[in-house]
């Protein structure tokens, strides 16, 4: 079943007030995200994986990747395109708090090079997306197509409306999408942006669908 970007933020908001707050949602969504990337790349703890964040939640899920990566051995940087204290969200700041505790991912706010790894994470934009690609977002999709290496793209690829199915210029080209509880109905009209994608739950109670749904 496909649903609405308004369904899945209406159903996110009522697990929230059931007490399955947003920040465990984003803690499943990223170890799931994870678990489908340790399964195409099975020899990630030799790997270097990059992350570009979003100042937003889809941002705050590739924040969750660094430290599960991390704890697989993998070579990590997280660059987060904008600085810390402009993280929009509560759940993400908090995660960003934790990888500052940890000298085993590498943090950088903003940057004017990026490195090239043989893995790459797109948590850039999300169901958040709205007009116009600005900068620095632009740049950061810009350069993720611009390289070779294995591409997971996180819940949609970013640039990608996951509403419409309309992309923006520039947009991810990813190998894989992971996308959570439940297809987004923009998303299967790009095959071409998303390549395989996987639908996986991230604990949100099913009763949070009621009366959305
Ligand atoms: N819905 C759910 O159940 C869950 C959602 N999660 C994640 O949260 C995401 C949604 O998070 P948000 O609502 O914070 O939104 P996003 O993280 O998708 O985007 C919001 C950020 O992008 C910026 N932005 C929006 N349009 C832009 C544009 N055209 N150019 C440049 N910047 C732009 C905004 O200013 C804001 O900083 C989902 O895609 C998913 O990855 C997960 O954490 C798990 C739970
Ligand atoms: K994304």
């Amino acid at each position: 079943m496909e649903i609405s970007v308004r369904q899945m933020y209406d159903i996110e908001e009522n697990g929230h007030k059931m007490g399955f707050l947003k920040k465990f949602m984003m803690e499943n969504a990223g170890a799931a995200a994870v678990r489908r990337l340790c399964e195409r790349v099975p020899d990630i703890a030799s790997k270097e994986v990059l992350i570009l964040s979003g100042m937003g939640n889809n941002g705050g899920d590739g924040l969750v990747m660094a430290r599960h990566l991390a704890g697989h051995g993998a070579r990590v940087t997280v660059i987060l395109l904008g600085t810390h204290d402009r993280i929009r969200t509560e759940e993400s700041s908090w995660n960003w708090s934790i990888l500052k505790k940890m000298p085993s991912v590498r943090l950088m706010e903003g940057c004017d090079s990026y490195p090239r790894p043989d893995v790459m994470i797109d948590a850039v934009l999300g169901t958040g997306i709205a007009g116009d690609i600005r900068e620095p977002y632009a740049s950061a999709i810009r350069h993720i197509n611009g390289t070779e290496c294995f591409t997971m793209a996180v819940d949609v690829p970013s640039g990608l409306n996951p509403e419409t199915g309309l992309a923006a210029t520039p947009s991810v080209r990813a190998d894989v999408t992971v996308t959570f509880h439940k297809m987004k109905r923009g998303i299967p009209q790009r095959p071409d942006l998303t390549g395989r994608v996987y639908v996986e739950k991230i604990g949100i109670p099913p009763e949070a669908e009621e009366g959305v749904l």
